[in-house]
């Protein structure tokens, strides 16, 4: 399938002590990508590149088929980004807002803007500054989704919400996802936006791309084990990591083989919680 967004061997340093990348990435139509990592490890920077809003080192991105820092601009009318901090709005209120950045997508939706100011009851009169931080995101939200482009970029949407309203941010995205052909990236800490969101995982660590994951297969893939009895000495195939009686492994047909022949027995096995997995895999992105 052709890729809306593809990002190849991107790479950029910032000061001495940290290296993003490199990254490579494609984003297909139909699809949440949830970019997730430690604090620091580069989500903000990877969507700060991908809006040409940073110069990479090295690599390139192409948003609809054209290079984000080249001539032709024309791909901003196809992506809209949400940061983490909105810079220039302090002295507007929700509504003047609306009135400036509205006119500017063709496919601004009024209906959807409404809904969600409704739905979050927004204040749409007084100044952006004068908001709480989870309702200056709400706000955000409100003046982002409606833009209706393919893809939408968010940096840490909820990360200041109280639990109810980050519940019905997720369906508020997965009925816009229902609505047409769109795609999101999503950096987010956030466990439930990620397991009730996310297609794709990029798990990032310190910057190294530990990889890009389909969320399915790791959920599928991760498996704990209570061993009976003493743990074989060598390492067992798809061991991840031993402790006490437990066993992780990200193979299990290949652990539960291994385990069979050598005449190792379990108590019971389980699958691992998505947010886990994410723990293992930032764990061995820092080891790597
Ligand atoms: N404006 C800036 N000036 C200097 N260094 C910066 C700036 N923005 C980010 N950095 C550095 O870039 C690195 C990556 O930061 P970034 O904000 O992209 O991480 P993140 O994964 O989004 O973190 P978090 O989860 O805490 O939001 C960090 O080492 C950070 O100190």
């Amino acid at each position: 399938m052709k890729a809306w967004l593809e990002i190849s061997d991107l790479q950029k340093k910032i000061d001495d002590d940290f290296q993003l990348g490199p990254i490579d990435l494609r984003i297909v139509p139909g699809t949440i990508t949830a970019l997730v990592g430690n604090n620091g490890s580069g989500k903000s920077t990877l969507l700060k590149l991908i809006m040409n809003l940073a110069n990479p080192d090295v690599g390139n991105i192409k948003v609809f088929g054209k290079f984000v820092y080249g001539q032709d601009e024309s791909w901003k009318n196809q992506i809209s980004y949400l940061p983490q901090t909105r810079i220039g709005w302090d002295a507007y209120s929700g509504n003047t807002l609306k009135r400036l950045i509205a006119p500017i997508y063709p496919n601004w939706d009024d209906a959807l803007f409404i809904q969600i100011v409704e739905l979050f009851n927004i204040p749409l009169n007084k100044p952006y500054r004068k908001l709480s931080q989870g309702i200056q995101q709400k706000l955000s939200l409100a003046l982002t989704i409606p833009r209706n482009t393919p893809l939408l970029l968010l940096d840490e949407p909820t990360s200041f919400m109280d639990m109810p309203s980050k519940k019905q941010f997720v369906d508020l995205v997965v009925d816009w996802m229902d609505q047409d052909e769109r795609a999101i990236i999503i950096a987010s800490h956030q466990a439930e936006d990620i397991r009730k969101l996310s297609d794709y995982l990029c798990v990032i660590q310190n910057g190294k791309h530990v990889g890009t994951f389909e969320k399915e297969t790791l959920t599928e893939h991760y498996m704990r084990y209570w061993i009976h009895g003493a743990f074989p000495e060598q390492r067992i195939p798809g061991e991840v990591t031993r402790e006490k009686h437990q066993l992780i492994s990200n193979d299990p047909a290949a652990t539960e083989n291994f385990l069979l022949k050598n005449n190792v027995t379990w108590t019971d096995r389980s699958k691992l919680d998505l947010e886990d997995i994410v723990s293992h895999l930032l764990n061995a992105g820092k080891e790597g």
